[in-house]
């Protein structure tokens, strides 16, 4: 669906983050973007979603050159942002954030409807009637997500969803966002550690110091030997 073009972006002209970005996200799966805090995932990703205009560079919507659309117009396209930090309206319940959130009219993503994401995400059922901030961190990121999912998107951005998360949580999460290309979801995930990716992702970049690596392709083992090889950015052992 999305592809960008020597893409460069950062928060003053003079002092960019993201340098000559090129990204494919056309093949419908899950795409991971891999660096050290700091290498400019969240940058990218909130550029993606409008929020962020390209300082140069092209950003590529089936075809159509976007570059610094609005987040309003990047969403009634089909992409959906789960944020990092997860931003729950605290005051609304489980069952108002995901009926308040629906799709753009003309929308183009699959439907999910309520049943859907509380299937997806089955400790949100029980826990309906509770506001955002009386949920674990696992469930806020799980409502992150189903939130994004109720708008219909072609393109879900993940911004380190199992951060802090336990391991058999962060395992929940994962199974969700590997499965979302089957309903037609392209997945493009941020993520500190390279192997966490590779489980994860059909494909992995690494981000350093805002420029984008080939993709890895994590079913080859390229991501494996990376690991072996001691490029890995931090300790596996940490994640
Ligand atoms: N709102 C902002 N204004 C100015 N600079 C920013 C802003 N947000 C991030 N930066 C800077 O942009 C660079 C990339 O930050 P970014 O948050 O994109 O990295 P990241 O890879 O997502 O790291 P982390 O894993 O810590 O979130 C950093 O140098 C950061 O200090």
């Amino acid at each position: 669906m999305l592809r960008t073009g020597d893409l460069t972006a950062g928060y003053h002209r003079d002092t960019p983050v993201l340098h000559g970005i090129d990204l494919d996200l056309t093949a419908v799966t899950v795409h991971a973007i891999v660096g050290p805090n700091g290498a400019g995932k969240t940058t990218l990703l909130h550029t993606l979603a409008g929020h962020l205009r390209p300082t140069a560079g092209t950003v590529l919507c089936d075809g159509r050159d976007i570059s610094g659309w609005r987040p309003t117009h990047a969403a009634r396209t089909g992409v959906a942002l789960a944020p990092q930090g997860r931003r729950l309206w605290p005051s609304l319940t489980v069952a108002e954030h995901l009926t308040v959130t629906r799709p753009a009219r003309h929308h183009r993503g699959p439907a999910f409807g309520i049943d859907e994401v509380l299937n997806l995400f089955p400790a949100l059922a029980g826990r309906l009637h509770h506001r955002g901030h009386q949920l674990s961190g696992g469930e806020q990121q799980m409502l992150t997500i189903a939130r994004a999912l109720r708008t219909a998107p072609r393109l879900l951005l993940a911004d380190e969803p199992t951060e802090g998360l336990a391991p058999t949580v962060a395992g929940q999460v994962a199974d969700v966002l590997r499965r979302l290309p089957q309903r037609g979801v392209t997945v493009l995930v941020t993520l500190p550690h390279i192997r966490a990716a590779a489980t994860l992702a059909d494909s992995v970049h690494v981000l350093t110091a805002g420029r984008l690596g080939q993709p890895l392709d994590a079913g080859s083992g390229q991501a494996e030997r990376l690991i072996r090889d001691h490029l890995t950015l931090t300790s596996p052992r940490a994640e």
